[in-house]
């Protein structure tokens, strides 16, 4: 397993040339296919690369937005990422993107996995994929110790899933590993000492133990203090 490791000198430095990297590699997909689809995070992390790229010059209107998961909260929740990117993310020029969301106005996310992951199937494979990382070492819903962490690092499984795991306050919702992976493009973004540590001690241990590994091969991580 290969990855870049990118370490800037502030967030702000960084903020600015990601977003620069994910409108390009979206401009270049764009080239080659009539509509693209970008992966973000949700989470604390991102929102600074929102404000950046949300003011990119490229053809939006052929872009499809998703998160790379949701805990299932509504969006009036503090802790709804889908809160997150439609106000930091889908606004100036990105307006005119697509979203395909993740969450439903039920109770558990089982109940409305179909119907969530059909037009996300419509769109595959993906064009660009940001993601995130706790220091537990876990990226999108892919917790270590998470219930149905194993099914969703393999090779077969579904588009999405639901999980949960423990000290996780809510059900969650994800995309599999393998969909993650299909992307033509991976960036991976983690601030302070922590994370970096944590990705360090990540090395060499199954995806199981720390689910990062699943997703970062031929990854570009950009890391800031
Ligand atoms: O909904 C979420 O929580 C995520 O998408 C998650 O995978 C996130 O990227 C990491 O937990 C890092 O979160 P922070 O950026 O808040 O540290």
């Amino acid at each position: 397993m290969t990855y870049e490791f990118r370490a800037y000198a502030d967030r702000e430095m960084l903020s600015i040339e990601l977003a620069q990297r994910l409108a390009g590699d979206l401009r270049s997909a764009l080239q080659h296919e009539e509509r693209a689809a970008l992966v973000v995070p949700g989470g604390t992390s991102p929102g600074p690369i929102f404000d950046d790229l949300c003011a990119a010059d490229l053809d939006w209107n052929r872009v499809d937005v998703l998160l790379g998961d949701e805990r299932w909260v509504p969006e009036d929740s503090p802790r709804s990422n889908t809160a997150l990117v439609k106000s930091r993310l889908l606004v100036d020029r990105a307006v005119n993107a697509r979203f395909l969301p993740l969450y439903a106005a039920c109770d558990r996310p089982e109940e409305a996995l179909e119907a969530l992951a059909r037009p996300i199937e419509a769109v595959l494979p993906l064009a660009v994929v940001l993601l995130g990382m706790g220091e537990d070492m876990h990226t999108a819903s892919l917790f270590p110790g998470a219930d149905r962490l194993a099914e969703a690092l393999a090779p077969d499984a579904p588009t999405l899933m639901a999980m949960r795991a423990s000290g996780v306050p809510e059900p969650r919702i994800t995309l599999s590993a393998h969909v993650l992976n299909g992307a033509m493009a991976k960036h991976v973004l983690i601030f302070g000492e922590g994370k970096r540590e944590a990705l360090q001690a990540a090395r060499g241990r199954p995806p199981l133990e720390a689910p990062i590994n699943a997703v970062l091969d031929e990854a570009i991580v950009h890391w800031a203090p």
